[in-house]
Parts: C-alpha cells; sequence; structure tokens
C-alpha cells in the first residue's frame, strides 16, 4: 500500500496522504548508490547521478555534497523504465469497466519500473474525437507517463477525417481495427482496407487484433451447443488457426494496400510463423502471458480461477509460449506488451454460465494485492 501511494503523491490521488521523501523535497538531486547498473550494451555496478530528472553521471563512487538525496541500491538492478506499449486502463468491455483506472493501474506498473503505457482509446459510439474525450477525462488521474493509440470500430467519411485530426493535432498516429468481437468491435475486410489506406495517407501505423470472427462466433456457438459452457470453452471455441489465418489475411491486405503493419498480443505460433515470412513489413506483439502461460489453466476446475485467464486471443496450449519466447528473441517478434486488462472476481463471474459473457483481459502490470483488490 505505501508503494501503490507514493506512486500517487502529488498526482490528486486524495486519499493518499502520506508524505514522500522524493516528492515533498525541495532537491531535485538524486545520486542512486552501488546498484547494478544495466543498459543494452552491458552491466556494472555503478552509482547514477539525476539532477532534474535528467542523468547526468554513470559511474563508481560518484561523491555528493549534504543537498543531494541518496538511495542506497546495493545488491539491486537500476534498469531504464520500461515501456508498456499494449494496456487497457478504465476500459468499457462486455458490459463492464476493466478495474484498473489510471490510477490504480500506474501506480502497479510503476512499482514494478514500467515507467511509460501506451492504452488503447477506445471510441464512443464510432467516434474517435468523442472517445479522446473520454480518455483524456479518465487519464487525468495519472502519476506517469503514457501514450495513446486509438481504436476504430466503424467506418464513414467522420471517422476518415477524424483520424486525420488524430495524426496531425492530437499525435496519436497508430490505428487498431478488431478482426474479431463480431456485433461489437468487429470491422469487416472492406473497412478493413479503407481503414488501411487511410493509415497509409496519413503515414499512421495501421495494428489489427487478428482473429477471424466470423469462424470465433461460429465456434462458441459449437461449445455451447456440445454443453461446454465453462471457461475451457473458450480456448476451444477459437483454435490458434484462426488467429494463424486473419494474421495471414491481414498480413497480405497491408501488403495490397503497401503499409506496414502492427499485429498485437500474438498468442501462437500459427500468427508467428505468419509474421516471420512477412518480417520486413510487419511488427509483431507478443504479450507477457502468452510468453509464459499455457491454457491448461482455463481446465482449472475452480471457476474464479480459470476465468482470471479468460482473454483473447486465448492462452494457447504449452508449446506455444516457448516458441513465441524464442521468436522474440530472435527478433521475428519486436516487442512486449502486457494486454493488463483486469477485471476482479465479480466481474468474470458475469460468464459463470457461459464462458462468451466472461470479460476477456487478464493482469501484466505488475500488481501490488490487497484484499480489497480481489
Ligand atoms: N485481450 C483481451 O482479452 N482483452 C483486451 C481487449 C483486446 O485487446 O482484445
Ligand atoms: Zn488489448
Amino acid at each position: 500500500d505505501n508503494l501503490f501511494c507514493e506512486a500517487g503523491i502529488d498526482y490528486g490521488e486524495s486519499k493518499c496522504q502520506m508524505s514522500s521523501s522524493f516528492s515533498s523535497s525541495s532537491s531535485s538531486k538524486i545520486l542512486i548508490k552501488g546498484g547494478i547498473v544495466v543498459n543494452a550494451h552491458h552491466q556494472e555496478v555503478a552509482d547514477v547521478y539525476v539532477e532534474d530528472g535528467l542523468i547526468v553521471a554513470v559511474q563508481p563512487n560518484i561523491k555528493v555534497g549534504d543537498d543531494v538525496i541518496v538511495v542506497d541500491a546495493t545488491g539491486k538492478y537500476v534498469m531504464p523504465g520500461g515501456i508498456d506499449p499494449h494496456t487497457h486502463l478504465a476500459m468499457e468491455f462486455m458490459g463492464t469497466e476493466t478495474i484498473d483506472d489510471f490510477f490504480s493501474g500506474q501506480a502497479a506498473a510503476l512499482a514494478g519500473g514500467t515507467t511509460m503505457h501506451i492504452d488503447f482509446i477506445i471510441p464512443v459510439n464510432g467516434s474517435l474525437t468523442a472517445g479522446l474525450e473520454s480518455y483524456r477525462k479518465k487519464a487525468r488521474k495519472s502519476c506517469m507517463d503514457y501514450g495513446f493509440h486509438m481504436a476504430v470500430t466503424k467506418w464513414d467519411e467522420v471517422v476518415a477525417k477524424d483520424m486525420e485530426t488524430m495524426v496531425k493535432e492530437e499525435g496519436i498516429n497508430s490505428f487498431k481495427f478488431f478482426m474479431s468481437y463480431k456485433g461489437s468491435f468487429m470491422i469487416n475486410d472492406e473497412l478493413l482496407i479503407e481503414g488501411f489506406k487511410r493509415c497509409k495517407s496519413l503515414g499512421a501505423l495501421p495494428m489489427v487484433h487478428a482473429e477471424n470472427g466470423d469462424a470465433v462466433f461460429e465456434g462458441q456457438k459449437r461449445m455451447i451447443e456440445l454443453g461446454i459452457t465453462g471457461p475451457e470453452g473458450h480456448a476451444l471455441s477459437r483454435p490458434p488457426f484462426l488467429e494463424g489465418e486473419a494474421t495471414s489475411r491481414a498480413i497480405r491486405l497491408a501488403r495490397f494496400v503497401n503499409t506496414p503493419l502492427y499485429v498485437v498480443h500474438v498468442m501462437s505460433i500459427d500468427a508467428m510463423e505468419e509474421i516471420a515470412k512477412a518480417r520486413q513489413r510487419v511488427i509483431g506483439e507478443p504479450v507477457v502471458s502468452g510468453l509464459i502461460l499455457n491454457h491448461s489453466v482455463l481446465w482449472d476446475p475452480d471457476f474464479s480461477i480459470a476465468a482470471r485467464y479468460v482473454m483473447s486471443p486465448p492462452i494457447r496450449e504449452a508449446g506455444h509460449d516457448k516458441a513465441l519466447q524464442k521468436a522474440l528473441a530472435s527478433g521475428i517478434l519486436q516487442l512486449v506488451g502486457t494486454d493488463h486488462c483486469t477485471f476482479n472476481s465479480a466481474q468474470k463471474a458475469l460468464g459463470i454460465d457461459d464462458f462468451r459473457k466472461i470479460p476477456n483481459g487478464v493482469n501484466g502490470m505488475p500488481k501490488i494485492i490487497s484484499s480489497s483488490s480481489q
């Protein structure tokens, strides 16, 4: 709880009334002493001297005066802050809203060493400008750096114009298209092509959630007809080859339009192999859950445990995790996100009788567990 509150000091979270040695001091000089400093090229035991938020020196045994705050980092790693390129804070989704907002999610991220994240603005009734306004409000309680990608969930002239405004006036230049979530966010190929063309003309980056939404819809119906209503039905209804198919389709359509493409939450070998073939034009983003878990968790007999792991595309059977790790190490995949999209057990219980109603999403930003957040 202390870390949680310290992260929020000075950022308007009024229930955090503690004093913080960092924020209450007038000094802006900090020495981080004796840690293992890790950078891309090597690591060394050294001190890091910071003035006014900028690193001024990294070397062993830096001597400083009394006006400097000294933080003992002996035996600890001192690293650049992480950037999480994929989060969903305060996201309205599947009849509820993610439990972590721009304060609690960010506080957890900061505690774990992530210092910037990029969240996805979800349009309001398809409107990008209304979506931006809504997320600006949500983000007022922020306590760390953040940026926005923008989802595009419908297509017309206003959306096309608003995309230009986002790029030219709001600094938002990456747009996500959902090929799944039939009946809500999903768009068809015609609109995908329109969206890709618009991104190309604006110099923006299109992103896709790649699953075949029509086939997933059919797979879900099949499971329910078979009487499979629990979380395992989620994995069974949307197999890896539906992710592979959509990834391949999106890559080919992006090639047709001659634009680069970013594939979010790559969860399967099937999708990864499609990206490998088009690596020069395509960025692939695995997420923490897909890299380290396998789908056995969805078969846990305790619904409240299994439901925690319901996300889309689903966590795959053992083997996909290791293959994604290898692809990341070799550069086939480029960067890691968390897809942090957290629901508590009461929210997950919306789908107790029907896995299709379990809000999709897992946590990924480092989390401080307290009894009230369970
Ligand atoms: N991934 C997931 O299950 N939830 C977040 C929304 C999305 O990224 O599809
Ligand atoms: Zn996501």
